[in-house]
């Protein structure tokens, strides 16, 4: 199976005539147990050590029958292909973001497994199906379901799964080679350098492996995350993990422009899917040097940045856009007048002054200020409820993928005079290498292990 992952969703034009995600199953199973996953995979749907045993079985095995029949919500996105989904896909409304750790006792043969049995349960989830072929109901009474249940009756909505892995999966914080693939380790997966202004907090930061679910319908990403944190269960846990919503970022020219809490149009300068001379230059790693598994693959890096919204919001019109280089109205660069329009750093004011202010975040972060450094944003909006004072713990769940880490590094070292600093502080921090895609019969990763 070779289709590109990030092909269009296939979403019905004529609701009442189109038929829903095929209810074919996406991938032969995995392993030898009835429902497709590994033998220690089914444990920890189960709920079981690995040491009590596997008793039971499971009972029968239900047909794959998509959530919902409803044509109206056939949008999916198929799991396999050349690159991962979830990067130059249109931008989903919502996010849960997790970041794990290997337990003590994993082995290099748990990781595979682990990889393996994340790929074919992927695979399901992102047709609309459950988690396994047993899934929520068809399993034995005497048991706990395989599937949770919480996304019986809801469609894929658009649900994609993207997969990276951190440093410390290759080197641990004591050097330490746990699963023999320290020399399969890009030079450039490494942790990124402290910078200025960073106030970084440790549980929010790092992780052996990442999943990225990305959906229309908050529940289903959740769905995801919870089902295959469980397949996980004896080999890896969750480290930390971040709900998002309001992406602000387009990834697609056919999507309208969001706006981030700072009330501003965020994401008109990004690379769009539809530029592919820019994704190719900018996103999807190459063969080159030590990185020959990561062919097709990319690298992520998410950046929990606090917004002081009650102080900015006391700011006049004016600072703001100053800040930004553009208006809020219409998001255009201060040296034009529509959103599209190409920013004029030589512009001047009638007073003399740049146009758009030298500190201003659109000067900085603009490739022709960072030697052509581009990076593929893909963040979302957070809440995690409020401080002591009434002030919201508010911010932007910044997500970006580009090919080296290095693009990212040099803008953000750019930003380091940015007036918007005065509003944001990053306290959290993550770099993981994005693996290519799979084809059915393989799984996420296997590169690293051949
Ligand atoms: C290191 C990369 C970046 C971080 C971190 C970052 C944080 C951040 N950005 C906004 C809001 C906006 N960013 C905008 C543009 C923009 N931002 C980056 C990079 C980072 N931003 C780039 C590369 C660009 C594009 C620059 C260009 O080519 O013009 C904009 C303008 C609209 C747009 O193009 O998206 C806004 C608004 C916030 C609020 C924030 C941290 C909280
Ligand atoms: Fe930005």
């Amino acid at each position: 199976m070779t289709t590109p992952a990030d092909i269009p969703p296939t979403t019905p034009t004529d609701p009442s005539s189109a038929a829903p995600t095929p209810a074919a199953d996406p991938s032969p199973p995995a392993k030898g147990t009835p429902s497709g996953l590994s033998r220690r995979g089914l444990l920890g749907l189960l709920g079981v050590s690995a040491t009590a045993g596997f008793v039971g079985g499971v009972a029968s095995v239900a047909a794959a029958v998509p959530r919902s029949d409803s044509p109206s919500v056939a949008e999916s996105y198929e799991f396999y292909g050349k690159n991962q989904a979830g990067i130059v896909t249109p931008a989903q409304d919502r996010l849960f973001f997790a970041s794990y750790d290997m337990l003590p006792t994993a082995t290099r043969e748990d990781l595979i497994e682990l990889l393996q049995d994340w790929t074919f349960a992927a695979s399901r989830l992102t047709q609309g199906l459950d988690v396994s072929e047993t899934g929520a109901v068809g399993g034995s009474p005497l048991l706990p379901p395989d599937d949770t249940g919480e996304a019986l009756g809801l469609p894929a909505s658009g649900l994609t799964l993207t997969f990276g892995l951190g440093p410390t999966l290759f080197t641990a914080a004591d050097g330490t080679d746990r699963y023999g693939i320290a020399d399969r380790q890009p030079t450039e997966l490494r942790e990124l350098p402290l910078f200025a202004f960073d106030i970084l907090e440790e549980a929010q930061s790092g992780g052996d492996l990442c999943i990225q679910a990305c959906a229309n319908d908050p529940q289903v990403a959740l769905h995801a995350i919870r089902n295959l944190s469980r397949i996980a269960f004896g080999r890896a846990h969750i480290r930390w993990s971040q709900l998002g919503f309001g992406r602000t970022s387009s990834t697609s020219t056919a999507q309208a422009t969001p706006r981030n809490l700072f009330g501003f149009k965020d994401g008109t300068a990004n690379i769009m899917a539809e530029d592919h001379a820019a994704v190719t230059r900018s996103v999807w790693a190459d063969a080159s040097g030590d990185r020959g598994w990561m062919a097709g693959g990319t690298y992520l890096v998410t950046r929990k940045i606090h917004m002081t919204i009650e102080t900015w919001d006391r700011a006049r019109l004016e600072e703001q856009e100053n800040i930004f280089g553009r208006d809020k109205g219409e998001g255009a660069p201060l040296s034009g007048t529509k959103e599209f329009d190409s920013p004029n750093f030589d512009a001047v004011r009638s007073d003399g002054g740049p146009a758009i202010p030298v500190n201003s975040h659109v000067h900085l972060a603009h490739p022709n200020n960072n030697k052509g450094a581009q990076i593929l944003r893909r963040g979302y909006n957070y809440v995690d409820g409020n401080n002591g004072l009434g002030q919201l713990n508010a911010g932007l769940f910044f997500i970006s993928f580009q090919r080296s880490p290095e693009q990212f590094i040099r803008i953000q070292k750019k930003l380091a005079t940015d007036a918007l600093n005065e509003y944001i502080r990053h306290v959290g921090s993550a770099l993981f290498a994005v693996p290519p895609g799979c084809a059915s019969g393989g799984y996420i990763g296997e590169g690293l292990f051949t």
